[in-house]
């Protein structure tokens, strides 16, 4: 009832805590995780050094890497329920999938239900490894396959190709993978973490901050982006048709998905991987359409890039997937797979200086009124 209280809706420009773990300068179009620039992690790092950087704070040395990849590789268990709920399940979105398959994780596994440092840690690791595999099962079943067993010889990602398509990938395509993974690892206050962060405020447990994490990350303002985008590639159908394209949608003023940011004004730096990605699987498919028309999508969104308005991450993710023959609804699921160890990490620097988050809004309902008697009322 007060008129003069600044309102910063969306929480636009508001820090609300401190954190050590991702650095964004959104005019510069930088990305640190840990201090490291997201160029280097992704020119040679791999997800699981990457997953321990975020989460203990240094890269790991040999001997401390081994370690933490050997974690991760048997933690790759599902009980049998989990398979019973994702049959019952398998009509449904991939992504309402997962997280009903994550909140059944919650009730079967009994220490799941722990909180502090050391068991968000242990139930950190353990669905890091479950994640992908709850995915791929999913994808068997829904196409009257049996779930793929883990092959403990594989890394992270070739693992999950593996899981996905009962196939070995190619050292190029599990590498294209590890650095989608790396590149989708951790960023800030994103809407998701945020939302995990709320979770874990209320001394909720790591698995509900999850389950919440992906409730949040699965609309198309956020990780529902680079489905959206393969859906537009496809609605233009060839480059000739993209600036008709991006006129219309300007002039119903729609967001051209795959554009914006809340943070960037630059172009945001994880792009630069996935364009090469695109450009160079394109080529190597025989299919160097999808990449031509991306580009005259940028091109004529060019008059509005002095304005801040540039390609985000997921503006080439998901015609990578594409090219790789990954169905369209798995690709919001995919980036799940890569902002576990972002989620954990959020979640664990919430636990160790927690406190509740909530904020306020301002009343602009009815003042005080009488209450009238059902029977009186008109
Ligand atoms: C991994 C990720 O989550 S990255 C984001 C993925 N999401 C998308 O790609 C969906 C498309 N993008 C968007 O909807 C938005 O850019 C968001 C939701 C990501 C960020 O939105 P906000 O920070 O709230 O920016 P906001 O909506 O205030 O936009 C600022 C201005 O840019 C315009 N704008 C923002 N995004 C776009 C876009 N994609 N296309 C056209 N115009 C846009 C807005 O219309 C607004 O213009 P105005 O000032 O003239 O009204
Ligand atoms: O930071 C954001 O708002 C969205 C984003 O790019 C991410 O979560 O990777």
């Amino acid at each position: 009832m007060t008129d003069d209280v600044k309102i910063n809706r969306g929480l636009k420009g508001i820090y609300f805590e401190r954190s050590g773990v991702s650095h964004i300068d959104g005019r510069a179009g930088e990305l640190l995780y840990r201090g490291y620039t997201i160029h280097d992690l992704a020119e040679h790092s791999t997800f699981e050094e990457v997953c321990y950087l975020l989460i203990h704070g240094e890269l790991p040395g040999a001997a401390e890497l081994d370690a933490f990849d050997a974690a991760l590789r048997a933690a790759r268990h599902l009980p049998a329920a989990v398979h019973e709920i994702i049959r019952a399940t398998a009509d449904g979105h991939p992504m309402d999938v997962l997280r009903t398959a994550v909140s059944a994780l919650a009730a079967l596994e009994p220490d799941s239900r722990e909180t502090g440092a050391e068991a968000f840690l242990r139930n950190g690791i353990r669905l890091t490894a479950q994640v992908p595999m709850i995915i791929a099962a999913h994808e068997a079943i829904r196409n009257g396959r049996d779930p793929v067993a883990p092959d403990p010889a594989l890394g992270h990602a070739a693992n999950w190709l593996w899981m996905l398509t009962g196939e070995k990938p190619s050292a190029e395509a599990a590498r294209l993978a590890d650095v989608d993974f790396i590149l989708h690892a951790e960023h800030g206050a994103n809407a998701s973490s945020f939302a995990a962060r709320v979770t874990v405020g209320t001394e909720a447990n790591l698995h509900g901050a999850i389950v919440t994490a992906l409730a949040t990350l699965a609309g198309p303002a956020h990780g529902g982006a680079a489905e959206d985008v393969m859906k537009m590639v496809r609605e233009i159908g060839t480059p000739e048709n993209a600036a008709a394209y991006v006129k219309a949608k300007r002039a119903a003023k729609e967001p051209v998905t795959g554009f914006g940011h809340r943070v960037y004004r630059a172009e945001d730096p994880r792009a630069r991987h996935m364009r090469d990605g695109v450009r160079k699987l394109g080529e190597e498919k025989g299919a160097p359409e999808w990449y031509e028309i991306l580009q005259a999508v940028v091109t004529a969104m060019q008059p509005y890039a002095r304005h801040g308005l540039n390609v985000n991450v997921d503006f080439y993710s998901g015609v990578v997937y594409q090219l790789h023959g990954i169905p369209m609804d798995l690709y919001v699921p995919i980036f799940a797979i890569g902002r576990m160890p972002g989620w954990i990490v959020q979640c664990l620097e919430q636990q160790q200086s927690n406190i509740l988050i909530r904020p306020l809004t301002l009343y602009n309902g009815p003042q005080r009124r009488a209450y009238v008697p059902l029977g009186d009322r008109d």
